[in-house]
């Protein structure tokens, strides 16, 4: 099958630094795979997501993303189409930075498809049905900043997949969260999976990652395992309907 995402010789040197972050990195991601990219602290995890996702510019090495429209060469696009490619065809789902605490659950969702160019009443009305899916009905109106942090994570979920992307992203998307609240929010990404969607998350938590179909363990900016589990679906329904 032909992979949603790839990377070859993906490598990235931050300006001053004397290793790389990452070194020549290869890797394929299925579509409708589950992810975890793991590894100690300074490994490159967050460099070879925000890489794979178009949000830092590599040194070396290409990306391909397999589009609705045909293979993008992320790489080789300059700035604005980086942007257009993540706010058009990718979800994110980050600890924190993407949503507004000022904003309510509503209109943080909805904006990710008003910048799309969606009309107010139809990317409310499109927020409004993927917040009740991910089971904020009720609490659409309060503001992020009074929500909880597995509340604020389902805002997150929902907006990463209004515009309908099809690939998703997220680091640490339970870092923040007790144990109980971090297996509703996997449910959740998994659920995403389930639904046809991929996902590539780094994480530091191994129970995050033993319910994914597949580990990556980065060391020094290199791939040292790339190692695919089997029945991940039947793991995902371990905690399954917890929400
Ligand atoms: N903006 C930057 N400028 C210079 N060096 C950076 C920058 N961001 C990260 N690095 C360095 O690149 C390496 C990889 O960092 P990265 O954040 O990708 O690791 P990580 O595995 O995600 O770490 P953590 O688990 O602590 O978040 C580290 O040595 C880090 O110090």
């Amino acid at each position: 099958m032909t992979p949603i995402l790839s990377a070859r010789n993906l490598t990235l040197r931050y300006p001053g630094g004397t290793a790389p972050a990452l070194d020549a990195v290869d890797l394929d991601v299925a579509p409708g795979e589950s992810v975890a990219i793991m590894g100690a602290s300074g490994s490159g995890k967050t460099t070879l997501l925000h890489c794979l996702a178009g949000i830092l510019r590599p040194t070396g090495g290409s990306v391909t993303f397999a589009s609705g429209a045909g293979l993008v060469h992320v790489e080789s696009l300059d700035d604005d189409g980086r942007a257009r490619l993540r706010r058009e065809e990718l979800g994110f789902v980050f600890q924190q930075g993407l949503l507004l605490d000022e904003l309510s659950a509503l209109e943080n969702v909805a904006v990710a498809r008003m910048l799309a160019g969606v009309p107010r009443a139809q990317a409310e009305a499109e927020a409004a049905r993927w917040l009740a899916h991910l089971g904020l009905a009720g609490l659409e109106q309060r503001r992020l900043g009074e929500l909880s942090g597995g509340q604020a994570q389902r805002v997150a979920i929902a907006r990463a997949q209004v515009g309908g992307a099809r690939l998703l992203f997220a680091d640490e998307p339970t870092g923040a969260l007790d144990s109980a609240t971090s297996a509703e929010v996997l449910d959740l990404l998994l659920d995403a999976v389930r639904e046809g969607r991929t996902l590539v998350v780094v994480t530091h938590d191994p129970d995050v990652a033993a319910r994914c179909a597949r580990t990556v363990v980065l060391r020094d900016g290199r791939v040292v395992s790339d190692t695919a589990r089997e029945h991940a679906a039947d793991r995902a329904s371990v905690t399954g309907g917890a929400r």
